[in-house]
């Protein structure tokens, strides 16, 4: 028979905490999940993060806590590098004493996006915002502190739950007869719930090639391109105008090029990405059975 795997769900309420859960019923038994939100097991708390691992014999973490406010980190950074180095610290220790592998969720903006082809797993990262900055000291945290680790980046993350740029866009478009978005910053987005079946697939198939990893849909685009699709596979009718990131000034600098590339991925999962639009798609359908 096989044996039954434990995995904790940190940080469970969030976009991608949801998007997990809203797939677990697809997952057969032989994997039982822990969701806890930051009020059951807050990571920056050692004590309640050993207390909970050492308690409970899980066989993998999924952290998807995180500070994930760009332009509020440069105001917030205490708080921002608490969560996401000094919380993931504590996991990284955590875990490496229970012999829990964790699979931690980065970001396309630990790179500078100053390369203009897809940024391998080795490559080199220079974050330019706080908040990437932030997620590249937790990054390090793990490497240094244990060796079961899966540090999945991922970019441009959205769904029909949480906060993301495809519901704002949504909003925007009910809401607006012109929107204007910037189309001089490209990468891919990413459907938080394919990612979800990502990590599931991860753990049932007990992939035990640790280190860093790359995932995003497949295809490249730019914020406006994103939008363009967004309004047209959900027939809202607004005028959308391209600009420049000088015309729409926000207070962190984001990578003007963050596009991923995601072979290595792809290799150890025999993984088949879908492209963003027919993500886009999908993603749409759940958001309108969501509001039925
Ligand atoms: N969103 C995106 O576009 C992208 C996200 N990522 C990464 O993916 C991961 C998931 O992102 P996403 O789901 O969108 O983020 P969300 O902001 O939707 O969710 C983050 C969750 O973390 C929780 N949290 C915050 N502080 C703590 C804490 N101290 N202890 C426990 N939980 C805490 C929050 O709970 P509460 O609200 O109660 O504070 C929230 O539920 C993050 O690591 C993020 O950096 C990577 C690329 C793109
Ligand atoms: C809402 C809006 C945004 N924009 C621009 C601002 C910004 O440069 C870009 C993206 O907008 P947002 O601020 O919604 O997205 P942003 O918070 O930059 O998204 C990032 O979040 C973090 C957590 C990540 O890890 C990244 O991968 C990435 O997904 O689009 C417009 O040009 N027009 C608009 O109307």
């Amino acid at each position: 028979m096989q044996a039954i795997k434990k995995v904790l769900i940190t940080g469970g309420s969030g976009q991608l905490g949801t998007a997990i859960k809203s797939i677990v019923h697809t997952v057969n038994d032989s994997i039982q999940f822990k969701f806890t939100d930051s009020d059951d097991l807050d990571i920056t708390n050692y004590e309640s993060v050993w207390d909970f691992l050492n308690q409970k014999n899980f066989d993998y973490c999924i952290n998807c806590a995180a500070y994930t406010h760009v332009d509020k980190a440069g105001d917030d950074s205490d708080l921002a590098l608490l969560i996401n180095e000094e919380g993931v610290k504590n996991l990284a220790q955590a875990c490496h004493k229970t012999e829990t592998v964790l699979l931690h969720i980065s970001t396309d903006f630990v790179f500078d996006g100053q390369q203009n082809v897809p940024y391998l797993e080795t490559d080199r990262a220079n974050p330019v915002s706080i908040y990437g900055h932030s997620k590249f000291k937790g990054e390090q945290q793990i490497v240094r502190n244990m060796e079961r680790y899966f540090i999945i980046r991922t970019s441009w993350l959205y769904s029909a739950y949480g906060h993301n740029f495809f519901k704002s866009m949504l909003k925007y478009g009910a809401e607006r007869n012109q929107l204007s978005v910037v189309f001089d910053q490209v990468g891919t987005p990413t459907s938080a719930h394919d990612l979800a079946a990502v990590l599931i697939k991860m753990i049932s198939k007990g992939v035990k090639d640790y280190g860093i990893y790359h995932y995003s849909n497949e295809g490249v685009a730019s914020w406006y391109d994103f939008a363009s699709a967004i309004f047209e596979i959900n027939d809202i009718s607004v005028n959308l105008r391209p600009i420049r990131s000088k015309e729409y000034p926000l207070p962190a600098e984001r990578p003007a090029y963050s596009v991923m590339d995601k072979s290595k991925i792809k290799k150890v999962l025999g993984l088949d990405i879908p492209h963003w639009t027919s993500s886009l798609v999908e993603v749409s359908n759940v958001f309108k059975k969501e509001r039925e």
